[in-house]
């Protein structure tokens, strides 16, 4: 089947390159000409601008953007007046739900599909495949069967869920139609915020295991803490990195997350390339704004979000005040920072 590409950065440029290994047909488009090339390299057409994209593909057109967000919108301006009725454009990537809605309203009048699909994999997508979350029209989504399954991981080695017989479903072969124009970006959306509890439960559990050894007298003791009530209780110098490669087999906190987080801990066990700086796309916060306006509890993925711009020092001021208010009261001298 043939498909355009718009946008071949790490994401794009993957999954043409899963699409050409699985013998489909692609043309490629990125404002980068060395990344067209690239793939052009690999057996993709590379396309000059969104005009040469479009007269390259036979109608019905299938245009797939994996670009930022905040650009799909100017993407859409530039090649809908090169597209016809019965094309369809999807949009691959981590865009707000809500966005959708009004770009499958604007493609409407023109016949022209739209469909929304969360695609998660990142980097290791090209050999693993993608998980895709898909919205949008029948039609249109049941053109693209081949173009989903061949970008998705597949069936494999995973074990069938119990209760499950016959051949494998889209959802066991790692895609999903989840139903109208947002619903594809609205499951991915929670699902980055299920993404951000789960990392956050891994960092506080490999961090309380560093922690494991604050009694012993070669430790260094942090000013602030409490006097331990037993320093006994505290004298472990727990192997984090082989903590996590344990955990990996049979255990039931095993996931890719945890084997990602193996990895990390191997190639650097203090994670002296990292600062804690942690940054948020968008998701967690679309996430928290959907259970605040549906009124459904989620205090986990709220709270993993907030940690987050913590971390990125807007809790500063909110400590000041503590601070200021504990002296205030008490006349408790804040300590200095070591
Ligand atoms: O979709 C993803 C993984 O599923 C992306 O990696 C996502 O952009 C990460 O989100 P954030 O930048 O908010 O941590």
């Amino acid at each position: 089947m043939q498909l355009g590409m718009i946008g071949l950065g790490r994401m794009g440029a993957n999954m043409v390159m899963r699409l050409l290994r699985a013998g489909h047909e692609c043309v490629v488009y990125d404002r980068d000409p060395k990344a067209i090339q690239t793939l052009v390299d690999q057996g993709a057409e590379g396309a000059t601008d969104m005009a040469d994209l479009c007269a390259k593909l036979a109608p019905p057109r299938n245009i797939w953007m994996m670009v930022p967000a905040g650009v799909v919108d100017a993407v859409i301006s530039d090649v809908s007046p090169h597209l016809a009725a019965g094309d369809t454009l999807i949009d691959g990537g981590n865009s707000n739900y809500r966005d959708d809605l009004k770009h499958a309203e604007r493609l409407r009048p023109e016949g022209i599909h739209f469909i929304d699909c969360g695609t998660s994999g990142g980097v290791w997508g090209l050999e693993r495949g993608y998980c895709l979350m898909i919205g949008g029209d029948d039609e249109a989504v049941e053109r693209l069967d081949p173009i989903f399954a061949a970008l998705a991981p597949g069936a494999g080695e995973i074990e069938r869920t119990h209760g499950r017989s016959g051949p494998a479903s889209r959802s066991e072969q790692g895609y999903l139609h989840c139903g109208p124009n947002g619903a594809g970006h609205f499951v991915k959306m929670v699902h980055n915020g299920i993404e951000y509890a789960l990392m956050a439960a891994y960092a506080e559990g490999f961090n309380l295991l560093r922690h494991a050894g604050v009694g012993r007298n070669d430790h260094e003791v942090d000013a602030e803490t409490a006097p331990l009530s037993n320093p006994e209780h505290y004298q472990y110098d727990i192997p984090v990195a082989e903590v996590a490669e344990v955990w990996r087999r049979g255990s039931v906190v095993a996931s890719w997350l945890l084997d990602l987080t193996a990895n990390a801990l191997l190639e650097d066990p203090d994670l002296k390339g990292f600062g804690g700086r942690v940054s948020d796309s968008g998701e967690g916060r679309w996430t928290c704004l959907a259970a605040i306006e549906t009124g459904t509890p989620a205090p986990l993925l709220t709270t993993a979000l907030f940690e987050r711009f913590s971390s990125r020092g807007e809790a500063d001021f909110a400590n000041q005040i503590l601070s200021a208010m504990r002296y205030q009261f008490g006349g408790h001298h804040e300590k200095p920072k070591d």
